[in-house]
């Protein structure tokens, strides 16, 4: 059966106030639509660690730094319906604009540290955005627990930190990646790319998984960067925006694997800006 859509944060009280006082515990996926199997693999989870489920749909306009990027992001609110039926959520909030920013908003969530560097160095702007309307969302859902995907890991670590700067009551649980066969991540903006490009997409997984065994094997981190910038390049990709080992726990540049790390990138492929992540394997 399709869940509710929920359009406006009066009716979402009513709703989450009626489950509290039934002593459910309440599990919020945050997304921003166009629905793919990573989403769905946050549901899933959501589904297995929450009594009741809320899939909240909002593209946010506050952390599109890019307009072209915020006219061309995908929007299916009823395919995503569609997709969500089978998981059987118990609502889908889709608030309109001015539920979340209502005339006068004058409110920014900033986080320094872990959104400095990497994509919050070429998208200003853009975890601010991003803080601002988790927090709001985390609040107007009154979420216990709430599923963020590693896939944007610099995001759930701003997302980790907000939470625990504010106070907020919600346990935040990070979700591994999924892939497409070729080890390509499933993302929203996927589709965006030319058959030609998608072909030749899987290039940026593949190198920092290369670069990552490089670098546990003993691999000089400098050089493994460096020849994994080189094979995205070649693999068809325009630019590298960065490609960095940092922290897995503080998100510190880091010169060695002398903690638990992980490799991040970004790149443009066909016009369309990708990231991808891994852990680095070390003993
Ligand atoms: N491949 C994936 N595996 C696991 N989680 C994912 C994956 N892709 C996205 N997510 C998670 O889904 C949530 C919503 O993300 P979002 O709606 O931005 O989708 P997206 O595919 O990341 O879109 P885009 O990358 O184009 O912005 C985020 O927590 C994100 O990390
Ligand atoms: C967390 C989020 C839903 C906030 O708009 C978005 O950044 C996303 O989809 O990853
Ligand atoms: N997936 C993170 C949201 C964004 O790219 O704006």
């Amino acid at each position: 059966m399709t869940a509710p859509i929920i359009r406006r944060l009066a009716d979402l009280r009513n709703l989450t106030a009626r489950w509290r006082a039934e002593g459910a515990r309440i599990g919020v996926v945050p997304t921003m639509g166009a629905l793919h199997v990573g989403h769905l693999s946050l549901v899933e989870a959501a589904k297995t660690g929450a009594d009741r489920v809320i899939v909240t749909i909002f593209v946010n306009p506050k952390q599109f730094n890019n307009p072209d990027d915020l006219a061309n992001y995908p929007r299916t609110e009823e395919s995503d319906a569609a997709k969500l039926a089978p998981f059987a959520v118990d609502a889908i909030y889709v608030p309109d604009p001015d539920q979340v920013y209502p005339d006068g908003f004058a409110t920014t969530v900033s986080v320094s540290g872990v959104s400095e560097g990497l994509c919050g160095a070429h998208r200003p702007g853009h975890f601010d955005g991003v803080a601002t309307v988790v927090t709001k969302l985390l609040l107007q859902t009154q979420a216990d627990r709430a599923y963020f995907g590693e896939k944007d890991f610099q995001q759930l670590m701003v997302v980790r930190r907000l939470v625990s700067d504010l106070d907020i009551p919600v346990e935040i649980v990070g979700c591994p990646t999924v892939r497409e066969p070729d080890g390509l991540a499933l993302s929203s903006r996927n589709v965006r790319l030319s058959d030609v490009a998608r072909s030749k997409a899987p290039a940026l997984y593949a190198s920092l998984t290369e670069a990552a065994g490089a670098i546990a094997d003993g691999t000089p981190v400098a050089r493994a960067l460096a020849a994994a910038r080189a094979a995205v390049l070649a693999g068809g990709y325009s630019d590298v925006e960065y490609l960095e080992l940092r922290s897995s726990t503080t998100l510190a540049p880091l010169d060695a694997p002398t903690e638990p790390a992980r490799l991040l990138v970004a790149a443009h492929l066909d016009g369309v800006r990708l990231i991808d992540n891994v852990a680095l394997c070390t003993i």
